[in-house]
């Protein structure tokens, strides 16, 4: 039971990392042929996790009726319960492609007679080139394969399992086996997979795109995405958890040997920096840090901004994912005014009262919470359908803080992608209590292109950067460089090239970071709003800077990682231009 507990709390730690449906699968050591061995139950209904561990506390019940004191007897409860196993893998899942249904939620699961050939997978990640991974094993696919890397990843995997297993007796090398199937995969990936005769393993690629850490003691074997879930779960310190180097993957053998082995060449590092902006929750040491460097990097731009008048200025946040770099944008402030307090202390020489002196220390940076989240949910990470209502809903205001007329306000968010939460909501609400002048600024530098290594930002057209950037093009009489570029696109596409080089760089070109934020203001301000609204951005240079270990910054700059990227950014320009909706993967 203790296995099963410790599953449950890490999974409700990590409800950041996907709301779209939960699963979760087991395996038993040693059982008797007669008893099932491999189990898997998921879930996409509203509160999955809930659902999926609300069914085993009922089977747990229904066991105590026959048998009150059945927890007492490990092996008895291990027998009757399927979810009860020695290796666990449980997974929340954010759809980066394919429906929200229950049969794309993790784990996957293949089942066969012999045991080293049960396969069961889950994993935080988006791979790219599908069609070529089932091409790669001989399988042809259907309406669902064509949707779910999982299903391909599986494919692969499963492929080499089974060679693997015939060849060594039923006793396959997962190093083996992930060494030949890893090399295949164009993606960021962390996977973990539990196998029928009791091994398991972690994988992650070769870029370290995507985050993975472990943890290991005399009783347990942890893997997850973000070391503050499996320092709370275990109540340990932070050196206690490792990070799993990129392009290795930690497996453990059926006695629960484990080792840390290298299953991909070396290649460049490139984590993703959104993980640390947004994706990963803020409680982790690091990110914690990294997020308040953030804030307080962009606060020399904002004191410009607002012509260093901290009296008429109010500071505030975009709950929930801004508030640490909040923080650290306030930090910068305080550290500004105490620097000016000082020195006025100082040109006084002597010529100063008590209450002088009282009224220029107690000068404050002014905060307010200003705008509040109802609804503890993240809709960046909401399937699209419906999002935008129900961003119209989930924030709401405090009144009265504001001097209208005279008071501008600083409010800070981690990102905008879209554009939506400020549109169609934030600004207005803000614009309610009658600022003299709105300045939203971004912990995240201009999202100008897709993401396609798990985070589902795909489409060109959905960016606020690209549709200001489109828009200059049309301010300016510039159209025929948009058809230029896309012509450029489609005579890669012709020849297969698409993968060798990003030519939506060529897009933004022609126009300043300033411009486009300018657009930006522009256009999330709705026209019947009549208050300036002005955004700052963090630059590259900054966020490099306040996140120094997760260099992937393909969003904001075009530079992938991966060939699969490049061949992404294209084609989604191509979708825009020809009115496609679809992901570019
Ligand atoms: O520009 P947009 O496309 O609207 O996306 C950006 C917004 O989405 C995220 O918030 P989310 O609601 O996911 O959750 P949070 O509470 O973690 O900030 C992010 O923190 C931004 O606020
Ligand atoms: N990150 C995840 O939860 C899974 C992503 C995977 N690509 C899917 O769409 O199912
Ligand atoms: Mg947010």
């Amino acid at each position: 039971m203790y296995g099963l507990n410790k599953l449950y709390l890490l999974m409700e730690k990590q409800h950041n990392r996907g709301q779209d449906g939960a699963g979760m699968a087991s395996v038993k050591l040693d059982t008797s042929s007669s008893t099932p061995y491999m189990m898997r139950s998921r879930s996409n209904s509203t509160q999955p996790i809930a659902d999926i561990f609300g069914k085993i506390g009922a089977e747990i019940k229904e066991l105590e009726a026959h048998q009150p004191d059945i927890q007492q007897h490990p092996e008895f409860i291990k027998a009757h319960l399927p979810a009860l196993g020695e290796l666990m893998l449980g997974h929340l899942r954010y759809g980066t492609q394919g429906k929200n249904n229950v049969e794309f939620c993790h784990p996957f699961l293949k089942r066969s007679l012999e045991k080293s050939k049960n396969l069961t997978l889950a994993g935080n990640f988006n791979l790219v080139n599908t069609e070529e991974l089932f091409n790669s094993v001989d399988l042809s696919m259907g309406e669902f394969q064509r949707q779910s890397d999982l299903a391909a990843m599986m494919e692969v995997i499963y492929h080499y399992l089974a060679m693997e297993s015939d060849n060594t007796n039923g006793n396959p090398s997962l190093q083996k086996v992930l060494e030949n199937a890893a090399a295949k995969f164009d993606g960021g990936f962390t996977v973990g997979g539990l196998v029928g005769n009791g091994s398991g393993f972690v994988l992650r690629d070769g870029n370290g795109i995507r985050p993975a850490y472990y943890y290991t003691d005399d009783e347990v074997i942890v893997a997850a995405s973000e070391r503050a879930s499996i320092r709370t779960t275990f109540n340990i310190g932070e050196d206690r958890v490792k990070p799993l180097p990129a392009g290795h993957a930690l497996i453990v053998d059926p006695q629960g040997d484990f080792k840390v082995a290298r299953v991909l060449p070396e290649m460049e590092k490139r984590a993703c920096s959104f993980e640390r902006i947004y994706f990963s929750r803020g409680g982790d040491e690091k990110i914690y840090r990294e997020r308040i460097a953030l804030g307080y990097h962009l606060s020399q731009t904002v004191l410009e901004a607002i012509n260093y008048d901290l009296r008429n200025t109010i500071f505030s946040y975009i709950p929930n994912t801004a508030e640490v770099a909040y923080y650290g944008l306030v930090k910068g402030m305080e550290d500004y005014l105490n620097k000016i307090k000082v020195e006025r202390i100082l040109s006084w020489e002597k010529d100063f009262t008590r209450e002088k002196l009282e009224e220029m220390v107690n000068r404050k940076i002014r905060q307010e919470k200003i705008a509040i989240k109802d609804v503890k949910m993240r809709t960046f990470i909401t399937a699209d359908s419906g999002r935008n209502e129900m961003v119209q809903h989930v924030y709401d205001i405090t009144y009265g803080t504001v001097r209208p007329g005279t008071d501008t306000l600083v409010v800070i968010d981690d990102s905008i992608v879209r554009g939506t939460t400020l549109k169609e909501s934030i600004i207005r609400m803000l614009s309610r209590l009658k600022p003299k002048k709105i300045i939203i600024v971004s912990s995240a530098p201009q999202i100008r292109y897709p993401d396609c290594y798990g985070i589902d930002m795909s489409r060109m057209g959905d960016f606020i950067a690209f549709r200001a950037a489109l828009e200059l093009y049309n301010d300016r009489g510039m159209q025929q460089s948009v058809r230029d570029i896309y012509q450029e696109c489609k005579a890669l596409e012709q020849f297969d090239q698409l993968h060798t080089k990003n030519v939506v760089k060529q897009f933004y070109k022609p126009f300043t970071a300033h411009e486009i934020s300018a657009k930006i203001a522009q256009l999330i301000t709705a026209e019947d709003i009549d208050i300036p609204v002005e955004v700052i951005f963090q630059t590259i240079e900054d966020l490099h800077n306040s996140c120094p270990t997760n260099t992937g910054d393909w969003y904001f700059t075009g530079n992938y990682p991966t060939p699969g990227g490049n061949r992404v950014v294209n084609k989604a320009f191509i979708n825009f231009m020809e009115g496609i909706e679809t992901r570019a993967y």
